[in-house]
């Protein structure tokens, strides 16, 4: 068990385990924020000028307010930019500052909540990949929770413990760096991997999968293993608390006689009557379920698809948060959401959908990264209340001291009073009256439970650190069609306007609690939807101008037309160049910045109007969970590089209505202009709707020359078509007459 007790002393004289740096571009940026932003009060200006004299007021006020917009959301991002701070660390010299029997111990919480969306082997890869960790065996607990109480999950669990025995010796004779067993048997090494080890797994695979498939386990499946608690009332949202230790390191040993780690499965009690709050609530029944047993001072958070690729990601994060010099503050330290099979070009723009990973450095450089949700060792005293200069580094000896809710401070272990404790500490009425998700443990009120947990630790004080080594930590499943990359960030976008609209909201209360820089950070996120305001605009109205021949944007080549040049390529670059120096390729950068455009007309669009929907009473929405399972053809096309439609989504309408638009103007507008002449005052919207059309160049191939079952439905096509339509004509009376 992980001896919370002791406070092991740094010796003398540490080694090093950390160090940072200033960026290089750091004075480079600053000069271009200077010049930029003088354009920008120039812009302001320009519009202020010929407001009065538009004859098209309304559109000319609709793009000048759209050009606030983007004032306003490049003024905060300039926090990202102003002093960005690389660190790195040596995990190789841990050992030397704190021998391995002083390393605090670590529990892994793993959740998962759905067995057909999150398939059961992908949990087994997931918790095999964790226990395997490079870690004392003693001092590592793994805890996996189970929201959608499976049968099927405990199963696969208790074959994961039993495969556990064979493959942690494998692993760690071997030296094993790929230590998930999926992947292992994959790659190359796999193929000398002795065969025992492989039937075994496989076996293993079979049994799960027919489980799955079957849905509950027959007694001839696991004949010593009770699924009691299975009894013919329970369902996923009605059950009691079910709580196994299928491992305990104090007798448990793997076929070589070593020590195992601890494996608990748990899945908390659910009743309709009570609010569940999501992987939150999950979150935090770990907390306390762990605290009443082994209690380990450091928390890794993971979710269920995403599995550890680097043995020594632990000591990684240790070198921060047994520094002496940072411990006594530090929060957590994250590390970056990577992902496997991602496609060389990234077309849903996946690894940069998350604005910590955009600007890790800009991030080190203030109080921290924002958690991002899975990937990240938390010190467990940081989700127990203020940090406090009397707290020795990382180890929370007074951590339940904070909170009144009978936890003694020494985990009790596996004894019948922890496992008692822990099923009263699950049951749904335990946080009533308490102060769980509001001042301690993971936070409730949005469904982004990370976004809003990382920024309450920053305004209470607490700071994180990003964590990006060469070789990713942990590697997770994408969304891999547009559909559910959509829905994903719809999701997150509804959750940051519940913040941005609470008496939290970042750019009042952040910027007074956390920092000014650092509410600036979070009030980006959490006005993520308003980039749908902009976008929009810009994607339907200078564009119905032009095809009725109306300059928009200044006339001629002039002081004013090169005005809007440079803020339009000025910020491509700049978002280019920090593309490229983070390792990113000019076929990335596209993908990405056409994802920006897409998500603005479709996931923020309508995660605006859902949520306002919402404040006006509407039902709530729930956390739909990202699917997690792939489809052959799917991947196929995936790994192409081509997009895939294929489902009757709102989004693909809107996405078609916005592509035959761009098209449609740019003829009729390139028509028009070459008859009627005036290039030079035509030019930008000409320009913008040639621009936006090359990017839905995809779109136009799935509406109109694809055949396969990824292409746009023929309905959603139809009906783009009849709103683009609509659209023309509504625009003729409005323009012509
Ligand atoms: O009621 C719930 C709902 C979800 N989960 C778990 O939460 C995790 C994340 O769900 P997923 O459907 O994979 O969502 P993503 O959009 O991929 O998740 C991102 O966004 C979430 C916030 O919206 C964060 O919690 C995640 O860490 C982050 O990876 C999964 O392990 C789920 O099993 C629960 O345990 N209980
Ligand atoms: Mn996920």
């Amino acid at each position: 068990m992980a001896d919370t007790g002791s406070t092991p002393e740094l010796r003398q004289s540490p080694a090093v385990l950390n160090s940072f740096r200033v960026d290089s571009g750091v004075h480079l940026n600053r000069a271009h924020a200077a010049v930029y932003s003088c354009a920008i009060l120039s812009l302001v200006y320009h519009h202020a000028l010929s407001l009065r004299r538009s004859p098209t007021f309304l559109i000319s006020l609709a793009l000048a307010l759209s050009d606030l917009v983007f004032a306003f959301m490049w003024v905060l991002s300039q926090a990202l930019r102003w002093r960005p701070v690389r660190g790195q660390e040596f995990p190789e010299r841990l050992a030397e500052a704190v021998d391995r029997k002083d390393w605090p111990g670590l529990d892994v919480f793993v959740c998962t909540a759905d067995p057909h969306k999150e398939p059961p082997m992908g949990v087994v890869n997931n918790v095999l990949s964790t226990m395997a960790l490079d870690y004392p065996a003693g001092k590592l607990s793994v805890y996996v929770s189970d929201d959608g109480g499976a049968q099927v999950t405990l199963f696969a669990l208790v074959e994961a413990a039993r495969f556990a025995g064979s493959w942690l010796p494998f692993c760690r004779e071997r030296g094993l760096v790929d230590r998930c067993p999926a992947i292992y048997l994959r790659s190359d090494g796999g193929s000398s991997c002795p065969e025992g080890i492989k039937m075994m797994y496989q076996t293993m695979k079979e049994k799960v999968e027919n489980v799955a498939e079957r849905g509950w386990v027959r007694d001839e499946d696991m004949p010593d293993q009770a699924f009691g608690e299975w009894t013919p009332g329970f369902t996923r949202q009605e059950h009691p608390s079910i709580i196994q230790v299928l491992l305990d390191s104090s007798k448990d040993v793997d076929v070589t006689g070593h020590v195992l780690p601890n494996l608990v499965y748990v899945s908390r009690e659910k009743n309709k009557a009570y609010r569940h709050n999501f992987k939150a609530g999950a979150l935090n029944a770990l907390v306390r379920v762990s605290g009443a047993m082994s209690n380990a001072p450091v928390i890794l958070t993971l979710d269920c698809d995403m599995y550890c690729n680097d043995p020594r990601a632990a000591q990684r994060a240790l070198c921060y948060m047994l520094d002496p010099a940072l411990a006594p503050r530090l929060a957590y330290v994250q590390f970056p959401q990577r992902f496997q099979g991602l496609d060389e070009n990234d077309i849903y723009a996946n690894e940069h959908k998350r604005l910590s990973q955009v600007h890790p450095t800009g991030m080190n450089g203030l109080r921290g990264p924002m958690y991002l949700g899975t990937g990240c060792f938390f010190a467990r005293r940081s989700l127990y209340g203020r940090p406090s200069s009397q707290c020795s580094p990382v180890y929370p000896n007074d951590a339940n001291e904070h909170v009144d809710d009978g936890l003694t401070a020494e985990g009790l272990a596996f004894s019948e009073t922890a496992l008692k404790r822990a099923r009263q500490v699950t049951s749904c009425t335990f946080e009533h009256g308490t102060k769980w998700g509001s001042k301690i443990g993971f936070r409730y009120g949005t469904i982004v439970e990370d976004f809003y947990t990382g920024y309450h630790l920053h305004c209470e004080g607490w700071k994180s650190i990003f964590c990006h080594p060469q070789r990713p930590a942990f590697l997770g499943e994408m969304p891999v069609n547009l559909d559910d990359v959509l829905g994903q960030v719809k999701r997150w976008c509804i959750g940051f306007l519940e913040v941005a609209f609470s008496k939290y909201c970042p750019l009042t209360y952040g910027t007074r609690k956390a920092s000014f820089p650092m509410g600036m950070c979070y009030s980006i996120i959490s006005f993520w939807g308003m980039w749908c305001f902009p976008i929009s605009a810009y994607s339907i109205l200078p564009q119905m101008a032009l095809a009725h021949h109306i300059p928009l944007f200044p006339k001629g080549f002039g002081p004013w037309f090169w005005l809007y040049a440079y803020l339009f390529l000025a910020a491509n670059a700049q978002d280019l160049v920090e593309f490229l120096v983070a390792g990113g390729t000019l076929r990335r950068w596209w993908n990405d910045q056409r994802m920006w455009m897409i998500r603005g007309v479709t996931t923020h669009l309508f995660g605006v109007v859902e949520f306002s929907l919402k404040q006006m009473g509407l039902p709530a929405v729930g956390f739909n969970l990202t699917s997690k399972v792939m489809e052959a053809e799917q991947s196929m096309r995936y790994k192409r590089g081509v997009f895939d439609f294929g489902v009757e989504s709102p989004f693909f309408v809107s996405l078609g209505v916005v592509g035959l638009v761009n098209s449609s103007c740019f003829l009729v507008g390139l028509a028009r202009t070459l008859r009627q002449g005036g290039v030079e005052d035509m030019f930008l919207q000409l320009f913008l709707s040639g621009f936006i059309t090359i990017n839905c160049w995809p779109i136009y191939e799935a509406m109109f020359l694809r055949s396969d079952s990824g292409r746009m439905p023929r309905r959603v096509s139809a009906i783009s078509v009849l709103l683009t339509g609509a659209l023309h004509i509504a625009a003729y009376f409005l323009l012509e007459t």
